[in-house]
């Protein structure tokens, strides 16, 4: 089942041309990579799929099963694209819990759960304004999947990470591959697209190729 399909989809900045008419599909159980030069357009194409901007051509098509009920945005996409703000002076667990408000689906441990499965202690007292960057970057991470969202879209999700943290995320993500998730992400480390992906494709001259990579385990 596709879950979300480009067509001839164009978008530009200020006269800068990133994409021009792309088309792409993406199946529901796929891991699908996104690579590109720095400033190609990953991010940007991730905040069309998402809603968050419009093209400004063309169309992105998601799946019915996978629309809020206006049929307006996305539902049950994890996404990581810009980081999320938080509030400096709460601990991360606080900060997991003031986002799991709005949607309000899981419990303090559900959460404090996810916590542990990114590698986070749930109980520290530290305040997020002293925690390192790939300790912020693993609650960017478990706010994305918290929820346990069916479509992942991450930009750059092993960023700043340490080389044991980096292997329980890609093991993580093989996981929810096994278990039908769809996942979009983004990666400048090749190992990391030659290791996760079933698919990738890759922005190159405003346009959108479909390279098929090798699946290593
Ligand atoms: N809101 C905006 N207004 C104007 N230009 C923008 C805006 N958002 C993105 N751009 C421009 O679009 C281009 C693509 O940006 P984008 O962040 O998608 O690149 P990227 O491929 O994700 O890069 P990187 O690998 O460095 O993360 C850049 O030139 C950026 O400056």
């Amino acid at each position: 089942m596709n879950i979300i399909e480009l067509v001839n989809v164009s978008k530009s900045y200020k006269g800068n041309l990133l994409f021009n008419q792309v088309n792409a599909t993406f199946e529901q159980g796929k891991i699908y990579g996104i690579t590109g030069a720095n400033g190609s357009g990953k991010s940007v194409l991730f905040k069309c799929i998402c809603g968050f901007i419009h093209p400004d051509q063309g169309e992105v098509k998601i799946h019915p099963n996978y629309m809020d009920n206006g049929g307006q945005f996305p539902r049950n996409f994890g996404i990581i694209i810009d980081r999320p703000g938080y509030m400096g002076n709460k601990t991360g667990f606080e900060n997991l819990q003031r986002w799991a408000e709005i949607q309000n689906k899981i419990t303090d441990q559900d959460i404090k759960d996810v916590m542990r499965l990114v590698g986070l202690d749930p109980d520290t007292k530290q305040k997020m304004r002293n925690y390192s960057l790939g300790m912020k970057q693993k609650i960017a991470i478990a706010q994305a999947i918290m929820e346990n969202q069916k479509v992942l879209l991450l930009d750059e999700p092993f960023n700043a990470l340490d080389s044991d943290s980096v292997d329980n995320i890609r093991q993580l993500l093989l996981r929810f591959r096994q278990e039908g998730k769809t996942v979009l992400l983004t990666s400048h480390n090749q190992e990391d697209i030659n290791l996760l992906c079933d698919e990738v494709y890759r922005i190159d001259n405003q346009k959108l190729s479909h390279v098929k990579s090798q699946v290593t385990v």
